[in-house]
């Protein structure tokens, strides 16, 4: 079977080279997810040639959108319309159809002559034309001397093909907001690495190894590796720091870990879930303290987003099932300040005693 996968717009207007990349890794993650037989690259189009099932194409990031196809060669246009009546004449039966024609190459037509005298052709057999609310759609897209004829068009995630864009390191914490935050950056194209501070013991870990699997789908077939690293020890950690400042020196403390394991991994970034406001250690003044100092960047792709669209989001991704079971574990963000004491957290957060490497080295490790 023939299937078209358009690129995502984005990667249509790259420059050639660029575009060849991202081409490539997208034709490689396409691949990992279904049985590809032949590939070619078509003006725009990737043609697939495949045997299977093709339906896990809508989560490769890349692609715009996919039609199973016929691919039909041509001398004159009476050759399009006799292939298109006899493969639709009996469909369009009862319904109301339109014709979309395309047209790349030099012909004696125009996409609309071609759209007329195919149209004409099926009409007797349906129940008339309708360009605005067609119960069938028959798009010909033709080329110089063949054409794709089909009547599907499946949604694709759109987003750049993963692996493109360099590796983040997400702090996963297994709540709504990182695993949906993780999906942004992996719609980005980017690789992911998750590093969960595990607060809550195997339940924890089980609710974010389920999440986990949910984004593994969308992943283009690669695995993602996720870092458990003894949250519980980082607590009592800060039994001294003062209540309404520990929330924010513990995300330092994951800040600093996440910054250290991305060095050590060539990840070029530390991605949260963090809102702005969504809660007293998001609000700007805390953020700007939590990040103070940190040397890697700090992506926050849910930062202008509300709750609820988060929620929204994490329905469409398939998260949410998943994240409404995580129990509240930061039970020490009650009594927090919305506006922490740059030099009063730098001066607490010298108190506190965290071997770094060890947290990391300590870490059990999951691939999923
Ligand atoms: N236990 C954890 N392990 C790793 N990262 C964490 C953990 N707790 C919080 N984070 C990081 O800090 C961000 C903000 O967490 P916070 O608890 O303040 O808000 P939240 O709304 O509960 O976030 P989430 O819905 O992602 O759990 C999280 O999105 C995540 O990136």
């Amino acid at each position: 079977m023939i299937i078209i996968v358009r690129l995502a717009g984005e990667i249509g207007i790259k420059s050639p080279r660029s575009r060849k990349n991202f081409e490539h890794a997208l034709i490689n993650n396409i691949k990992n997810v279904i049985d590809v037989e032949e590939v070619s690259i078509d003006q725009g189009y990737i043609i697939l040639n495949t045997k299977g099932d093709f339906s896990k194409l809508s989560k490769v990031f890349g692609i715009a959108s996919f039609s199973p196809a016929d691919v039909i060669s041509f001398s004159k246009l009476q050759d399009i319309v006799d292939f298109v009546k006899n493969k639709y004449a009996e469909k369009v039966k009862g319904k109301k159809f339109a014709i979309r024609v395309r047209r790349v190459g030099k012909h004696n037509f125009t996409s609309l002559d071609a759209a007329k005298v195919i149209g004409s052709s099926l009409y007797p057999y349906s129940s008339g034309v309708d360009l605005e609310n067609p119960e069938i759609e028959i798009h010909v897209d033709i080329r110089q001397d063949y054409a794709y004829v089909y009547d599907k068009v499946y949604e694709g995630a759109r987003g750049l093909p993963i692996g493109t864009t360099g590796r983040t390191i997400v702090l996963f914490s297994g709540g709504f907001d990182s695993p949906i935050a993780t999906w942004m950056m992996m719609k980005r194209g980017s690789s992911v690495t998750l590093l969960n501070f595990k607060l809550g013991g195997e339940v924890h870990k089980k609710i974010v190894l389920d999440e986990v699997k949910i984004l593994s789908e969308w992943n283009s077939g690669h695995k993602i590796k996720v870092y458990f690293v003894n949250g519980i020890k980082v607590l009592s950690a800060l039994a001294d720091v003062k209540r309404y400042i520990r929330v924010v020196v513990l995300k330092r403390i994951m800040y600093k870990t996440a910054e250290l394991l991305a060095k050590k991994i060539n990840a070029y970034s530390v991605t949260t879930g963090e809102s702005l406001s969504q809660v007293s250690s998001q609000t700007m003044k805390n953020l700007f303290v939590t990040e103070y100092g940190i040397n890697i960047p700090i992506f926050r792709p849910l930062i202008g987003f509300d709750k609820e669209e988060i929620i929204e989001l994490s329905r469409k991704v398939g998260t949410y099932e998943y994240s409404s079971k995580l129990p509240e574990y930061c039970a020490i963000s009650s009594k927090s300040t919305t506006s922490a004491n740059l030099e009063e957290v730098l001066e607490s957060e010298k108190q506190v005693n965290i071997e770094y490497e060890k947290l990391i080295d300590e870490a059990e490790v999951v691939e999923v």
